[in-house]
């Protein structure tokens, strides 16, 4: 019957929508049956005992309140139903933004942030009718039958047991389609979402398609996904087209032996009109909810497909073990160092382990630069500083306080960090600055502004600092967004500071302006420094050098010269390059 547990659960979370519109609907069942008994008493009454108009009046105008209040509990049952089911979406779309934000960056950037949150989106938008109309349903068609059946008993036993002996047949075929209907449903959504995220993928990557010449290849892959999702689609419709005829033929032929039975009983005298009338008007209806909810299951069943995804991410563990909450008083982090004392991890959870027993201590007040070849896990590293992933084995403490003991997001208020490549949202400049201080003063933008060498860039567009900014900082260079990204550290004024190559987009010019300033903004601040180029880590209080997740030396620049190893070796490389 399609019935997740955990779809069910959230059901519980609000129980009320979904219990008022049951209600709702069953009134409006009960109504019905008011309706029949009337409209059966009304014909009787007009035609075998020849009344008077005025004698049927009240029953008449009874007949339509009833009518009124049966299209008034119907409209109050599913609009509850659509209440609870927008509180049930508003609760997934939180969950999975909470979730998603606590697997952070390791997590969305191995599985792909654009193909994730299409998926997500547009799998809570299927769960809509799984919620307002499928589960409902379930009730209703097992309590508006059922009262049916108490109104139709002592009428007609007869009848009554026809329709006891043929009710479950519709739920019991229900069940055999349903298998085979959820494998289609499953494998059209696969389908469905292979084909966005491969649409969104040529999307992203247009301009490397174009330009290796590989944007019609994709467009036809893109054909041929769509080709599987119109298959499978084509599948869907069929056995929904097969079950919808099976539904109606049992609804169908079960009226027609009741038609059948109450019309021969009517000839042989052995039922009265009225009852008979309002058996017969009473069938069609105690059939109807059973055939509603073998639509309402296939409306339904793609939402359930889309659950496995939904749920596949709010169960997934993370590389974050539970945190501590706020404590009342956190060391002073200007001056206390940050001890890494034999940390391992590995993101697959097993011992292939991304970082190997790093020990090191990053001294407050000063710059420690991290750098070493590709792939040495420099990026792991600062992850782990940033509290986006945390050891599985060792322990990182500032000074004596181990970091796990500290809230993380309250240690994350203490960090500036200075990506490579800045996220630029699809806003104004102004607010894109304001984001790492919303309460600085216009001094304060304009100092950070000045300090980070955007005075020129920004007086040089047409709004200045309310110049809107596309879609991911469109219009923006990769220079400027590091730039506007230095003066968001300037604003945050952080005491720890994490620098990820932070001239990397800069031509020497201005990079040495951004160093000048650079050395302002790291004064008085634990810093560390992400050096990808040797030229940048000179200056440091200490260099440590990553290869296959192990630091591998650590000292300053004359001392690590003075040894060999890959710092002189790649420091050797580096100058050939820079005097070729
Ligand atoms: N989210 C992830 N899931 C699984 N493996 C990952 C993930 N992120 C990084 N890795 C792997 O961990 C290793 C270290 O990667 P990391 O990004 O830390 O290196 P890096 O020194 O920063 O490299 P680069 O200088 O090229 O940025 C690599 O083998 C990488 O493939």
């Amino acid at each position: 019957m399609n019935l997740d547990r955990r779809l069910l659960l959230l059901v519980k979370q609000y129980p009320f929508p979904f219990i008022a519109s049951v209600v709702f609907g069953v009134l409006g069942g009960a109504f019905l049956i008011g309706q029949a008994a009337i409209l059966s008493s009304v014909i009787s009454a007009v035609f075998l005992e020849n009344a008077e108009l005025t004698n049927i009046l009240s029953l008449l105008g009874l007949f339509g309140i009833i009518s009124v209040c049966r299209a008034v509990f119907s409209w109050a049952s599913q609009s509850e139903a659509n209440r609870g089911t927008l509180k049930i979406k508003k609760l997934l779309h939180k969950r999975l933004l909470l979730k998603i934000s606590d697997l952070g960056p390791p997590y969305t950037g191995s599985t792909g942030s654009g193909q994730l949150s299409a998926k997500l989106l547009r799998g809570v938008e299927a769960l809509d009718p799984y919620f307002s109309q499928y589960i409902p349903q379930i009730a209703l068609s097992l309590l508006i039958p059922l009262f049916i059946i108490f109104a139709v008993f002592p009428a007609d036993m007869l009848t009554a047991l026809i329709l006891l002996v043929t009710a479950p047949l519709i739920p019991v075929f229900m069940v055999l389609i349903g298998k085979a209907a959820q494998k289609a449903t499953e494998k059209q959504w696969q389908a469905l979402s292979r084909m966005s995220g491969n649409f969104l993928d040529v999307l992203q990557g247009l301009t490397t398609l174009k330009l290796f010449g590989r944007s019609k290849e994709r467009v036809r892959s893109i054909s041929e996904i769509s080709e599987s999702f119109r298959h499978s689609t084509m599948k869907v419709l069929k056995v929904a087209f097969l079950s919808s005829l099976a539904l109606e033929l049992v609804s169908t032929i079960s009226t027609a032996i009741i038609a059948v039975e109450i019309g021969l009983r009517l000839l042989t005298g052995s039922i009265a009109f009225k009852p008979a009338f309002f058996i017969l008007l009473l069938t069609p209806d105690f059939y109807l909810p059973l055939r509603q909810l073998g639509t309402k299951f296939h409306a339904g069943m793609e939402g359930a497909s889309a659950a496995k995804d939904i749920f596949n991410v709010l169960e997934k563990k993370g590389f974050q073990k539970t945190s501590a909450a706020t404590p009342s008083s956190l060391p002073d982090i200007s001056k206390e160092p940050i001890i890494f004392e034999k940390v391992f991890f590995s993101y697959t959870g097993d011992s292939s382990y991304t970082l190997k027993n790093v020990s090191c201590r990053i001294a407050p007040d000063g710059v420690t630069a991290v750098t070493g070849p590709s792939g040495a896990g420099k990026t792991t590293f600062i992850n782990m500083l940033l509290r986006f992933i945390d050891p599985q084995k060792g322990r990182i403490t500032l000074g004596t306080a181990d970091l796990q003991k500290i809230g993380r997001d309250e240690w994350q208020k203490m960090i500036s960090w200075v990506p490579q490549h800045p996220y630029i949202f699809n806003t104004s400049l102004r607010e894109n600055l304001l984001l790492a201080n919303k309460d600085a003063s216009e001094q304060e933008l304009m100092q950070a502004i000045e300090y980070s060498c955007l005075g020129s860039f920004i007086s040089s567009l047409p709004k200045g600092l309310d110049t809107p900014v596309g879609e991911q900082g469109a219009g923006i260079s990769g220079g400027e967004a590091q730039r506007l990204s230095f003066a968001r550290a300037f604003l945050k004024n952080a005491p720890i500071l994490i620098l990820d190559e932070p001239t990397s987009h800069t031509d020497p010019g201005l990079e040495k302006q951004l160093l000048a300033s650079m050395n302002q903004l790291v004064e008085g601040k634990t810093t560390i420094l992400i050096a990808h180029r040797l030229s940048t880590v000179e200056n440091a209080d200490q260099i440590l050098v990553f290869d296959k997740g192990s630091i591998i030396q650590s000292g300053t620049h004359s001392s690590l010269l003075q040894e060999e190893g890959f710092y002189k070796s790649a420091l050797q490389v580096f100058e050939e390059d820079s005097t070729s």
